[in-house]
């Protein structure tokens, strides 16, 4: 491990990451990956997470292209350096902020979209200049051995690495240096990831699970609500971690939802979900029997059925949810839809702030809608406390991976060090602090002097 991510660090050290011809280069290969390999891909998600192509290539396939498409036309505009704002002591100089590559990225990918969540950070630490490890899931481990197997064959073999293996080697791979993690997973490993970055002073983003709350209003469009509940709850079985994972909504809606929701479920999977070609099956077995757990106590509104041998769990609703049972406690990463009556809305804005986050101060919001914000690269993909900290997608990527560095390149010609005296201090605090140059006038008077200062510094009178 330690020879391989050395191995990677010399290949940035060479700094051919770095020109934006070499970037758009690569970046332009993965597309083409995507293309010559499409049913490798799809073929390998579907064995992981028994995705549809369809649906393999909207969840999966649409926002990768679509982000690296942003990448290449915005590159030259991002990665340029942007001029700073002078004070009147650097009127002469140059100051400006240059987006520099970070050195050797490690991303961890999780196994509910096992392609997305790879390589949509990956585009981004590419187009920032960077050189990456990366760690897909081993739960899903096909698309795992495929990414293994392609990435070479389109990327830079000495910048960019796949690493695969499990626990241990994730360990093993956090006890080297880099200069940025992102981590996507669970909350308790995203801690272990942070407590190794420590050691190293790498920063980090992590992308982390949690609740995210769904309040449906008396008076919204129940029809449209639940359907878009429907799609979003059910999509993969619910292992999307910006799904709703719960209903808050007044006590008379309850049953109605029930029944829309149930309505919504039968047009989009027919009569048997179980015979659906859309409907998913949970990740393993593990899973299954946490899932088949939080269901214990519960009143079940709607189905209910599991099936072991093939790890199907039906869309499954339960009412009157005590917000003290497991279910309510725990991240569901499942078709598991409860459903807990509140008196109104301030009832409801109060439960969520009881709980852990996210709860009001939320990573993400849609109103009207479910995950779609997923999609829009100029939003920050990112979670808050316990969700997580740190942001990518489009732009946000762009911010993530590269480190802002700050540039002032000073004219030889003024020199007024040390700054060792009354009157020199007396000078910078005029030139610098505002309190000292208050007024319309006073400030004009000062921006004139300064003019003048710097002309004579520049003609060499000073
Ligand atoms: N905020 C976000 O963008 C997203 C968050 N998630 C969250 O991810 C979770 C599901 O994924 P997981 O089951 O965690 O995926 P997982 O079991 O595949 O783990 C994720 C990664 O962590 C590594 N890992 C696991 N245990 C480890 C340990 N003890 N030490 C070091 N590395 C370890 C694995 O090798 C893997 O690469 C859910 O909580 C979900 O909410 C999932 C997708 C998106
Ligand atoms: C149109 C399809 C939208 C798919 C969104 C996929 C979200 C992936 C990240 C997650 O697991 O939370």
């Amino acid at each position: 491990m330690e020879h391989e991510v050395q191995r990677v660090r010399a290949a940035f050290s060479s700094s051919r990451s770095h020109p934006l011809t070499f970037r758009r280069r690569q970046l332009k290969a993965l597309p083409a990956m995507v293309q010559e390999r499409e049913k490798d891909v799809l073929a390998a998600i579907g064995a992981d997470l028994s995705k549809s192509e369809f649906i393999a290539y909207s969840q999966e396939v649409i926002s990768v292209l679509g982000e690296i498409d942003l990448m290449l036309e915005k590159l030259p505009e991002w990665a340029a350096a942007k001029p700073a704002q002078r004070n009147l002591l650097t009127m002469l100089d140059e100051a400006y902020i240059q987006p520099e590559p970070l050195g050797v990225i490690l991303i961890i990918g999780a196994w509910n979209d096992p392609f997305v969540l790879t390589i949509q950070p990956l585009i981004g630490a590419i187009a920032a200049g960077n050189a990456v490890i990366i760690k897909p899931s081993e739960v899903s481990e096909n698309t795992a051995k495929l990414l293994a197997k392609l990435l070479p064959q389109y990327l830079d073999q000495d910048l960019y690495a796949v690493v695969n293996g499990g626990v241990k080697e994730t360990t093993e791979l956090l006890k080297q240096q880099f200069d940025h993690i992102l981590y996507t997973g669970n909350t308790a490993v995203g801690k272990i990831v942070m407590q190794a970055a420590a050691k190293h002073l790498t920063p980090v983003a992590l992308e982390l699970g949690g609740k995210s709350p769904c309040y449906v209003d008396r008076d919204c469009d129940l029809d449209v609500a639940c359907r878009r509940i429907t799609w979003g709850k059910f999509m993969n079985c619910r292992q999307t971690c910006i799904a709703s994972s719960y209903v808050l909504c007044e006590p008379s809606l309850q049953d109605l939802i029930v029944r829309k929701v149930q309505e919504a479920v039968k047009e989009f999977y027919g009569e048997n979900v179980k015979e659906s070609p859309d409907y998913k099956r949970i990740i393993n077995l593990r899973h299954f029997k946490r899932i088949k757990s939080l269901l214990e106590g519960q009143k079940i509104a709607f189905s209910g059925e599991m099936d072991e041998a093939t790890r199907y769990i039906a869309p499954t609703i339960l009412t009157d949810v005590n917000p003290d049972t497991k279910v309510m406690q725990e991240e569901i990463f499942g078709p598991i839809l409860p459903i807990v009556p509140v008196k109104n809305a301030d009832e409801a804005i109060q439960f969520i702030n009881e709980h852990e986050t996210p709860w009001l101060s939320t990573g993400g919001v849609t109103g009207n809608e479910v995950i779609m914000y997923f999609m829009l690269s100029s939003l920050p993909f990112r979670g808050v406390g316990s969700s997580g900290m740190g942001a990518y997608h489009g732009k946000h990527s762009f911010d993530t991976f590269p480190y802002q560095r700050p540039c002032l390149l000073k004219t030889l010609k003024q020199e007024g060090y040390p700054l060792n005296s009354q009157s020199k201090v007396g000078w910078a605090k005029l030139f610098l602090l505002k309190r000292f140059n208050k007024g319309r006038l006073g400030l004009l008077l000062l921006t004139l002097l300064g003019v003048l200062a710097a002309l004579l510094i520049k003609a060499g009178y000073c």
